[in-house]
């Protein structure tokens, strides 16, 4: 018998679903020159975050993850009791969030997408489109969770000033920002040979052109938002991330955001959610021992 076992560990599909949702988050976090977000440059428009922070909150996310995909394979089916123990796991994992970040919010918004988004993947790996995923999500979402907290969040304030509904009608609608706008552009922008990072420097440009994200409405109202959308779009009309014409506006783009103190956290959420349901359509890493 070997001392050292080298053998790959065959991992669970809850485990391989953990490790996707936490590879995305930290791809996201990766991902540079993001406008006025965390990023391998700097902080963006925050005070309180940092690349490293991030980290630790992503990796922080797993076991909250693997126990929502467990809990959806265990229960099997789409109902009152897969939610509420979705909804328990997810708010034990805000806690272990915060524990890890002495208090400061990194990844609430995408606790509760990919959260769903794990969720519903675990309940039929055998039916991995992108749609599917989303519309399983969606109806877990739209269920209600009898033990969640009202608190007045950020986003409920947002939606009480300005109508906009946020993170929760994101998911119910079954992620339109990630299926019908971020991945066709992910693979438009692949497609068209613009690299891996570019193409996810779109993708996220297109999600920012539509998404009423309730992180910039809080800090920087409709004009913020109004900036982000249009100059989402300016980027990508200018030829996007590998022009550079399109750098030159997302140059633009990062400075008018931090002067307005307007960070797109919300749409940053949904990258990771894009990365990770191209990831889990792609197929290739939830095959048995492909990590
Ligand atoms: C349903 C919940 C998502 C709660 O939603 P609600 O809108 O009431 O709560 P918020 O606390 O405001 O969190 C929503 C977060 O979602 C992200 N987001 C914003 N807009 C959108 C959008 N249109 N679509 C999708 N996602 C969106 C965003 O997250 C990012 O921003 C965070 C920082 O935001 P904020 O706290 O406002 O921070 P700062 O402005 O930086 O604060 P200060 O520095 O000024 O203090 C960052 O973390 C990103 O993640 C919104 O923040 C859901 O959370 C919920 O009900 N949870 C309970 C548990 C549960 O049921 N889970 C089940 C499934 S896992
Ligand atoms: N990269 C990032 N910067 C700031 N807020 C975020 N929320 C999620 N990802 C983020």
């Amino acid at each position: 018998m070997h001392a050292l076992n080298l053998q790959p560990k065959t991992l669970s599909l809850a485990e391989r679903l953990a490790d996707l949702a936490v590879d995305a988050l930290i791809d996201e976090a990766d991902l540079s020159p993001k406008p006025a977000l965390v990023d391998r440059r700097g902080n963006g428009a925050h005070t309180d975050l940092h690349l490293g922070l991030m980290h630790a909150s992503a990796l922080a996310l797993w076991p909250a993850f693997k126990e929502m995909a467990e809990v959806a394979i265990e229960l099997g089916e789409i109902g009152l009791p897969l939610r509420e123990a979705v909804g328990r796991i997810g708010r034990d994992g805000e806690q272990a969030m915060l524990a890890t970040t002495h208090g400061v919010n990194t990844h609430r918004g995408a606790i509760w997408a990919l959260g769903l988004l794990v969720a519903a993947a675990a309940l039929e790996p055998d039916s991995s489109a992108a749609s599917a995923i989303a519309v399983r999500a969606a109806r877990l979402a739209l269920l209600d969770d009898r033990y969640a907290p009202r608190p007045l969040s950020h986003g409920a304030q947002v939606a009480q000033r300005y109508g906009a509904r946020g993170a929760r009608e994101e998911a119910q609608l079954a992620f339109p920002a990630v299926t019908q706008r971020a991945l066709p552009q992910l693979k438009r922008s692949r497609t068209d040979g613009h690299g891996e990072q570019n193409a996810r420097l779109d993708a996220l440009l297109a999600i920012m052109t539509n998404l009423a994200d309730t992180c910039v409405l809080y800090r920087a109202g409709e004009e913020g938002l109004r900036t982000m959308q249009l100059g989402a779009q300016a980027v990508l009309d200018a030829g996007g991330s590998a022009s550079l014409a399109g750098r030159r506006r997302l140059h633009e783009l990062d400075q008018q955001l931090i002067a307005l103190n307007a960070s797109p956290g919300g749409a940053a959420d949904l990258l990771a959610a894009c990365l990770f349901i191209d990831r889990v359509e792609s197929g290739e890493s939830l095959i048995q021992g492909a990590f």
